[in-house]
């Protein structure tokens, strides 16, 4: 399966992030891919006071992407974007994929939401404006289970550890906008443990360079394989990037290197 990650500097005018994305799309797929994955909030990333009314799954946002998927005849995962919420004050921080008719596939609603607060550094209380999701979502794709995180789930293992155990996934999926303060030590890493501890490939679309208000992200979106290796990373510009995954080679890893198969606690 061939697989992109599209790397986007979303900000404050989303008919522009849109267009962005679709031209990123278009490239994935003509260099091929079979699923392309964009960014945490591709809709929207600037102040909280220009955020455009939230819309539920089937508004212009889920539209707009069911189009490029059959347009495209291309697996898009949507990245995530500001889905209506419960409440005036609080959305969802969601991710919608699409197959390649269009048809929505799959819906994840970010669980860990980024309350941070690094002196001098990161300063972002996330639960102030979102609410939480509370289920695990995985999504069939092109006969592989694809496991569905967000951004900041990626610091939390037992999410993975329920994907690749519960589900049975393959592939796990991560669009982010990983802070540029926390991204230059800690991105690589956590994505290279998700891929070598759960024997998968992860697949992490990420946010590049700076947003209003005071947010830099750090970009270097990435595709992993189930024994760490890095196959593609993207440079620090807006672009696509990707790679073939070899899914015997995740058989050989798992049966040469049975760490799954070996677990003696179970999973919740
Ligand atoms: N922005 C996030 O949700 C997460 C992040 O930047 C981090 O975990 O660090």
């Amino acid at each position: 399966m061939r697989v992109a990650v599209c790397q986007l500097n979303a900000r404050d005018d989303r008919a522009a992030n849109l267009a962005v994305a679709r031209s990123l799309l278009e490239r994935a797929a003509a260099a091929g891919a079979d699923l392309a994955v964009l960014p945490e909030f591709t809709d929207y990333l600037g102040r909280a006071a220009g955020l455009p009314k939230p819309e539920p799954i089937d508004g212009e946002y889920g539209q707009f992407f069911a189009d490029a998927a059959r347009e495209l005849s291309m697996w898009v995962h949507a990245g995530s974007f500001h889905e209506a919420g419960p409440d005036a004050a609080h959305t969802y921080n969601t991710s919608l994929v699409f197959d390649r008719e269009g048809a929505l596939a799959g819906v994840y609603r970010k669980i860990h939401l980024y309350d941070v607060e690094i002196p001098g550094r990161v300063s972002y209380l996330e639960s102030a404006s979102v609410t939480p999701g509370d289920q695990p979502v995985s999504v069939r794709v092109e006969g592989q289970t694809v496991g569905l995180s967000i951004c900041y789930d990626l610091r939390f293992p037992e999410l993975y550890r329920h994907l690749a155990v519960v589900d049975g996934a393959s592939i796990l999926v991560v669009p982010a906008a990983f802070m540029l303060h926390t991204g230059r030590d800690h991105w690589e890493v956590l994505l290279r443990a998700r891929a070598i501890e759960n024997q998968c490939f992860v697949v992490a679309a990420g946010q590049i360079g700076d947003h209003e208000p005071n947010r830099t992200c750090f970009g270097r979106s990435m595709i992993v394989d189930p024994w760490g290796t890095v196959l593609a990373q993207a440079p620090d510009q807006v672009g696509v990037s990707v790679a073939d995954l070899d899914l015997d080679r995740l058989g050989t890893i798992r049966a040469e290197l049975p760490s799954l198969a070996n677990r003696r606690l179970p999973v919740s």
